[in-house]
């Protein structure tokens, strides 16, 4: 008998690694297609690409599951050629593997109008009931355009648990004992490109991104920390996304001495998880934002898989049910078990988190 979720964890393998492959175009071209959406943060041609992809193999293998996705089709019905660029980008994205590009992902979209209504049928309300995905076609769309690191983002919640979660990071290194850096090596593949992913109590792996099926996968654990003075934050990289500052007092009172790693996006869950890091801090900047399910649900199932703890500053598990934010968390912490505690303790003990 097949393990439970094994059709779920393929299909979202598969659609990350297609979209992945067409991020990747979209990345090395100096011509990225971005608009400002109306909250003043940046999509691109690669987000709304990467969308379509994932939801076309949703629709062909799950067509009554829900889905959340984070971007929306409107803008591509006023702006025809910005529509034609994607359409472009779509079409012609395509795994390898015959067998995996047809009879799993369900080949092409069939056209430019199917496309848009793809991009637009992510827009379920989310909840407690029932089985829903969470999308992020490009998380750290910043980072993106700044040639740092992305990550294609993909979740099945099932009665407001995460069951599956799948990361594309196509900017990392495929290694996972490389030593844990911001730079991305824009401008080279070589070496570069993973996919994590993970299945509740099934634990988490890592495989190489491919241009062709999935390439073998290895079994990941987070990295032993015994002294937190050893041991160092990964933090976001936008100022305006989390209190560094805060972040930076924590860290003294810890004793840990070595700078934080900023990185974008949730290829920090994975570079935890995996042991490159130690441990992703994100203290809330302001009392009004709050975290979208799809910035967190993928990371926070392939982390507690590899052996470690994901609240919020409270000490709360991150509770993905509450539609599509995490109305009831602030900020996030994701350590390894044995360490957690120690770290959440010190963080409330900073006046105002
Ligand atoms: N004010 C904010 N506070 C925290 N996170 C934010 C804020 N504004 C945007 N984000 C989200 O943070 C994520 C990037 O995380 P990181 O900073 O760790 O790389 C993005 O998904 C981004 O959302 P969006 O996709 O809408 O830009
Ligand atoms: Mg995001
Ligand atoms: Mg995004
Ligand atoms: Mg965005």
């Amino acid at each position: 008998m097949s393990s439970p979720y094994s059709k779920e964890l393929l299909v979202a393998q598969l659609a990350v690694q297609r979209a992945s492959l067409l991020t990747r175009r979209v990345f090395l071209d100096s011509a990225k297609g971005t608009v400002s959406k109306s909250d003043a943060s940046p999509v691109t041609i690669g987000d709304f690409g990467a969308q379509a992809l994932i939801i076309a193999a949703l629709r062909h293998n799950f067509p009554s599951d829900e889905i959340v996705a984070e971007e929306e089709g409107s803008k591509l019905r006023e702006d025809a050629a910005l529509a034609d660029r994607i359409w472009e980008l779509v079409k012609s994205t395509k795994l390898d593997d015959e067998k995996a590009e047809t009879e799993v992902l369900g080949g092409a979209v069939k056209n430019k109008e199917h496309m848009i209504d793809l991009i637009d049928s992510g827009n379920s309300k989310g909840g407690r009931a029932g089985r829903i995905w969470a999308i992020d076609p490009i998380d750290g769309t910043k980072g993106f355009l700044r040639g740092g690191q992305y990550a294609v983002c993909l979740a099945l919640m099932v009665d407001g648990d995460v069951k599956v979660g799948v990361l594309g990071c196509p900017n990392l290194p495929v290694d996972d004992a490389a030593p844990l850096s911001a730079d991305a090596g824009a401008g080279s593949d070589e070496g570069r490109g993973v996919i994590f992913s993970a299945v509740l109590g099934q634990g988490a792996t890592s495989r190489p991104l491919t241009s062709a099926g999935l390439a073998g996968g290895k079994s990941i654990a987070m990295k032993p920390v015994t002294e937190l003075s050893a041991a160092s934050f990964c933090e976001s990289v936008e100022a305006g996304h989390s209190n560094q500052g805060d972040a930076a007092k924590i860290a003294e009172k810890l004793g840990i001495t070595r700078p934080s790693v900023r990185m974008d996006s949730q290829a920090k869950y994975g570079s935890i998880a995996r042991g490159a890091g130690d441990i992703y801090l994100r203290l809330p900047t302001s009392k009004t934002y709050q975290e979208k399910i799809w910035d967190h649900a993928a990371g926070d199932l392939i982390v507690r898989e590899a052996g470690g703890q994901v609240t919020d500053v409270l000490g709360r598990r991150l509770d993905f049910g509450h539609g599509r934010t995490l109305a009831e968390n602030k900020g996030v912490i994701a350590a390894p078990k044995a360490v957690h505690g120690q770290v959440l303790k010190v963080v409330q003990e900073v006046p105002g988190v």
